[in-house]
């Protein structure tokens, strides 16, 4: 139950390899990559707790010495202070050019310290060793890393592609219901951006999914995870098709930042209700049919997911507001927001100008 997705950058290739267990061979796994014997990881309290000693194990069963730097979990976690903190660490851990970092968490971790490995001697190699269904089916895989500013959401980075991905998916079976389904939110994502077969698959399997069925989490993260490998191979800084990877993000981000990065709204679950925003939006200019936000929602429903903005705990701005953080979002061009929307489910397109009046209508409605 062992698959592998490769991402063909000319000069840069790395599999993701997916499946339960290899934590246990991570040692056996990273070994070709490295020069000498040891590896710097970066994780957080909570995957520590969990999985880090299993981890060690799976290194020195290869003779790798690890060691490790923990952090507070959570989104306040991509930030200017933990970017220095795992900077100054590696440094002090007299981490080589040659040598591996690893990223060892959910989507945070791996942004964080991608970004770190990006600028530590102006670029070091990392693998990612994603530990929550979100980071398996989307962050660790394409090179986009950073942390938020005061400003907006992941507004400092760089890309940074890892060398190796290991997504065990036995990993899952410890994450909090709430995290797992916000993480889901982006597996929805990938059906709805290209893949209408996916998206028919994730109604039908998507409970079993949620419930632990291991072939259907394999399954979930191999085609997330090849999606998003053909998209990177074709545009890997965002040019073009790769904004389609951003469908209900520029709500989404919106969302988090109104929020305050807290956890009112996990990513995760503010991309579910930004897609179910978007494909509205969609259906408002007449480019998809209503039926299409209405089986969105219905399959959000049955996940037992946020779909709305009144489902978010606590206030919320007012339409103007929630429109001037959008102004944040990095596909703006000459300050004027471009947008992912869809002709129908698994055809969404980038680059979609909306008239402001039509947001705000739909964000007032939607605020009730
Ligand atoms: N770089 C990209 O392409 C990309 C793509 C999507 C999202 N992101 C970023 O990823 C972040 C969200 O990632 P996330 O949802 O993984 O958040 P996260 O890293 O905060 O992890 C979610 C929660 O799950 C816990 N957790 C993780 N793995 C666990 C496990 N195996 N068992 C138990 N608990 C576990 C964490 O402690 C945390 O509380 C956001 O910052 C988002 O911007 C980046
Ligand atoms: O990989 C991408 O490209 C994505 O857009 C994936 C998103 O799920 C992810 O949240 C990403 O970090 C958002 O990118 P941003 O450029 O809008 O910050
Ligand atoms: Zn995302």
């Amino acid at each position: 139950m062992r698959e592998t997705v490769s991402v063909a950058l000319p000069g840069r290739e790395y599999d993701v390899v997916i499946g339960p267990g290899l934590l246990g061979d991570a040692g056996a796994l990273i070994a070709p990559l490295l020069r000498r014997k040891r590896v710097a990881v970066i994780t957080e309290s909570r995957v520590a707790a969990l999985h880090l000693e299993a981890l060690r194990e799976g290194l020195a069963a290869k003779g790798i010495a690890m060691s490790a730097l923990k952090l507070a979990p959570g989104e306040g976690t991509k930030d200017w202070a933990n970017l220095q903190r795992c900077v100054d660490w590696l440094l002090d851990e007299q981490v080589e050019r040659g040598d591996i970092v690893v990223a060892f968490g959910g989507g945070v971790i791996g942004d964080l310290v991608g970004f770190a490995a990006a600028v530590l001697r102006r670029g070091v190699r990392f693998v990612q060793i994603p530990t929550s269904l979100l980071a398996q089916v989307d962050s660790s895989v394409g090179g986009k890393t950073g942390i938020n500013a005061r400003q907006g959401k992941n507004l400092i980075g760089a890309f940074h592609q890892p060398s190796l991905v290991l997504a065990d998916t036995e990993v899952l079976g410890t994450m909090p219901k709430r995290d797992f389904l916000a993480g889901y939110g982006e597996v929805v994502k990938y059906g709805l951006l290209g893949d209408a077969a996916f998206f028919d698959w994730l109604e039908a399997q998507g409970p079993a999914l949620a419930a632990g069925d291991m072939a259907a989490r394999i399954e979930a993260v191999r085609r997330s995870v090849q999606m998003k490998a053909d998209i990177v191979e074709r545009d890997e800084t965002e040019q073009g098709d790769r904004a389609l990877l951003n469908l209900g993000h520029t709500f989404g981000h919106a969302l988090e930042a109104a929020t305050g990065y807290s956890d009112r709204l996990l990513h995760g679950e503010g991309v579910a209700i930004g897609c179910a925003l978007a494909f509205e939006l969609s259906a408002r200019l007449g480019l998809c049919p209503q039926e299409d936000p209405s089986r969105l929602r219905a399959h959000l429903v049955q996940m037992g997911m946020k779909t709305d903005l009144r489902d978010i705990p606590g206030d919320l701005p007012e339409a103007e507001e929630l429109l001037r953080l959008m102004g944040q979002d990095k596909k703006v061009v000459d300050g004027r927001l471009r947008f992912v929307l869809a002709r129908g489910i698994g055809q969404a397109f980038a680059g979609a100008e909306v008239e402001n009046e039509q947001v705000l209508a739909l964000l007032r409605d939607a605020l009730g």
